[in-house]
């Protein structure tokens, strides 16, 4: 597959864009990015703005697959998804999960400055939204130590009733490992399966019940796809809260996945105020459809959510640096 040996200067179209989160989501109140247009579409290049050149080269890789070359054949039309749940007060967590129609909830936990009883809290209230039949999972982002995501996530099962499974507990697989012995909740690792080149099966082995995986940090859908399949385990789709052309790419993957036992953490334009794309991937009774390829943008959505020149500029050296490690390493 040739996808990397394209030249940024002959895609058609490099479009910088900016839009704001409707709450602040990991550290960030905007979402920024570049769209770019190849001979098969459309793509998204939106590392965080915390990603080193190198981190980011297979978001690169990933969004140059999107638009240079055809997604694998799917094996369902849609996906299940989960709503997602910022760390916010309960009245708006009850708000976010009433609005999305999803059936599954992910709660963000752990946020710094907050307590174990804000976290109660906020389970508690999406419980109460969702009612008995829907599924809560809560992601803490590695910001607990063992003994104390014991006795969280103890204390957060109890609040929802059940849980689906707890994300990413603590920062180690080892660590992951040992709370998976002494709690009887499943355990799903995000951060452990961030590179595509993490010794998966013996790392996740014994750590983990579920997989996160996301296809632009692992480098792109067919990569993503191997990673999935080295892991042994069974996989969760989740997005990097990209726009609807992004999010088009992981939802071929979720599309693509033999066994898909879990809905996705694909739900996310709801986290975005505005879209780059007229017909926007918002789930419909907790189910987003499986696209063949990315939308197109819509041209006065992207000039509306086009930076000052000074951002674009940021963002395009960026691209140019990203792409020229791209390059050493193909070479
Ligand atoms: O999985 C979801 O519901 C939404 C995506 C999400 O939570 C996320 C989005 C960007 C970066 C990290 C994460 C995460 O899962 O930790
Ligand atoms: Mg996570």
């Amino acid at each position: 597959m040739a996808r990397e040996l394209i030249d940024l200067a002959d895609l058609d179209a490099v479009r910088v864009y900016v839009l704001p989160m409707r709450s602040r989501f990991r550290g960030i109140d905007y979402r920024t990015g570049v769209l770019l247009n190849g001979p098969a579409g459309w793509g998204e290049f939106c590392p965080f703005e915390d990603y080193s050149d190198a981190e980011s080269v297979p978001w690169l890789t990933a969004a140059l697959e999107s638009c240079t070359v055809p997604w694998p054949e799917p094996v369902r039309q849609s996906v299940p998804v989960n709503c997602t749940v910022p760390a916010v007060d309960a009245a708006t967590a009850h708000r976010v999960v009433t609005s999305s129609g999803c059936s599954t909830a992910k709660v963000k936990v752990a946020e710094r400055g907050q307590t174990a009883a804000d976290d109660v809290e906020r389970v508690r209230a999406v419980r109460d939204a969702l009612g008995l039949a829907g599924a809560i999972r809560v992601d803490a982002n590695a910001a607990w130590d063992v003994d104390t995501a014991v006795t969280r996530i103890r204390e957060l099962a109890r609040a929802a009733g059940e849980l689906e499974y707890v994300e990413q507990p603590c920062p180690t697989i080892d660590d992951l490992a040992e709370v998976r012995r002494r709690v009887d909740v499943r355990i799903a690792a995000d951060e452990s399966i961030r590179h595509a080149d993490d010794p998966l099966r013996v790392a996740v082995a014994g750590a983990a019940d579920v997989a996160v995986i996301k296809a632009a940090p692992l480098g792109g859908v067919h990569k993503a796809l191997e990673v999935a399949e080295a892991s042994g385990l069974p996989c969760v789709v989740s997005s990097a809260v990209e726009t609807s052309v992004g999010l088009a790419a992981q939802l071929a993957l979720a599309g693509t996945l033999p066994e898909l036992p879990f809905a996705c953490g694909l739900g996310t334009t709801a986290l975005l105020d505005g879209d780059v794309v007229a017909d926007s991937f918002v789930p419909v009774d907790g189910r987003l459809s499986v696209p063949r390829q990315a939308p197109a943008p819509d041209p006065t959505l992207v000039a509306a959510a086009t930076p000052q020149a000074r951002t674009q500029r940021r963002w395009l050296d960026r691209l140019q640096r990203v792409d020229a490690l791209l390059r050493e390493a193909a070479a």
